[in-house]
């Protein structure tokens, strides 16, 4: 039987300067071992009701006629709808591609989206945008806190890096939506999301009780469910957001940070690693937020003694490291997982 993961749990709505360095440190120290944190929402940093909403829009949203999704299809600026099947991020290993669809938000200017939106939310389109908002300040928070933890200089060099007045950036809000499998047609190969680590540097995911389904991959190769509600948490007034780092934030910190694989599976209990509470037989909402430092930054190693002095496993001292711009990373990135979009191009 899996073992559930051991992902911290951290509250960093902390307000004195000194909780905070302290907090600073766990998340740096979660990081650097899991990759994963779970971030206690309370409400305080959060609004509980704006998460609610923003899954009652994404249930509108995929709900929403095929033709109005069709018309706002996913482009290579990596906005809009993937149908489903469209994403296979673990081609390798998948027969069909992941069984989920999804829809990325990218900037919105004066709570203006830059993308067609499908009419059934149109009128939404601010709400989705305070949203995104939200979901880039909490982002914000965390870098400072990661620069502070890390002993980076100045210890706001992170947050500098994301700020929107800056220039744009890659982060995208993807609303994501996995229907139940279809039992007559199952292969064992099936799955929500195959095996991948996110692009960016840190991504916020919000998820619904009682939905299970997301695994990572630990340190000693074997899969790991995320509970959506870890143990002290169950009676918050939301389950807790999960962050993770990206690559971008590993290659970044010389892969101190560590960006750990993770899928979504139709668990099952014939496969014994199904989390208390929890089923994959209803149709599954989650949302993400995939948090990128501004398009023109570039990933030298970041400027922390603890940063430059780590050494990756097998790298060796002197050894010639390629940077590149954020941009950069993510269209290399992108060019993997829409192999069909790109070829067509080139
Ligand atoms: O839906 C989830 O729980 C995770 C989704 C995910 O990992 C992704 O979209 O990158
Ligand atoms: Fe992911």
């Amino acid at each position: 039987m899996a073992k559930v993961a051991k992902i911290p749990v951290i509250d960093i709505s902390a307000d004195s300067d000194q909780d905070q360095r302290q907090v600073a440190k766990e998340l740096v120290e979660a990081a650097v071992e899991h990759g994963f944190i779970y971030i206690k929402n309370t409400g305080k940093d959060f609004p509980v009701e704006a998460v609610e909403g923003a899954f009652e829009l994404s249930k509108k949203l995929f709900n929403a006629p095929l033709e109005e999704k069709q018309a706002c299809t996913y482009q290579p600026n990596n906005r809009g709808w993937s149908a489903m099947h469209y994403e296979t991020l673990d081609p390798k290993n998948q027969r069909v591609g992941d069984f989920k669809e999804a829809f990325n938000f990218g900037e919105f200017i004066n709570g203006k989206a830059q993308q067609p939106l499908p009419a059934s939310i149109a009128s939404h389109e601010s709400q989705i945008s305070a949203f995104r908002d939200l979901c880039y300040n909490m982002c914000l928070k965390i870098n400072t806190l990661l620069g502070i933890g890390l002993g980076v200089n100045p210890p706001d060099f992170f947050t500098q890096a994301h700020l929107t007045t800056r220039g744009t950036s890659g982060t995208i809000l993807r609303l994501l939506y996995y229907p139940p499998l279809p039992q007559t047609t199952a292969s064992p190969t099936d799955i929500r999301a195959g095996a991948h680590s996110d692009y960016g540097s840190i991504t916020l995911l919000f998820r619904l009780k009682g939905q299970a389904g997301l695994e990572i991959l630990t340190p000693d190769n074997t899969w790991a469910p995320v509970p959506v509600c870890p143990p002290g948490t169950e009676n918050d007034p939301a389950p807790p957001i999960l962050v993770n780092i990206g690559d971008l934030l590993s290659y970044w910190t010389n892969g101190l940070l560590r960006s750990t694989v993770h899928r979504v599976v139709f668990p099952g209990p014939e496969k014994g690693v199904v989390v208390e509470g929890e089923t994959d037989t209803e149709p599954r909402y989650s949302m993400a937020f995939f948090c990128h430092p501004v398009g023109t930054t570039p990933l030298d190693v970041v400027p922390s003694e603890r940063v430059q002095k780590f050494r990756p496993e097998g790298q060796r001292d002197g050894e010639p490291r390629k940077v590149m711009t954020a941009d950069e990373h993510l269209q290399m990135r992108l060019r993997a997982s829409y192999k069909q979009m790109y070829s067509d191009k080139e």
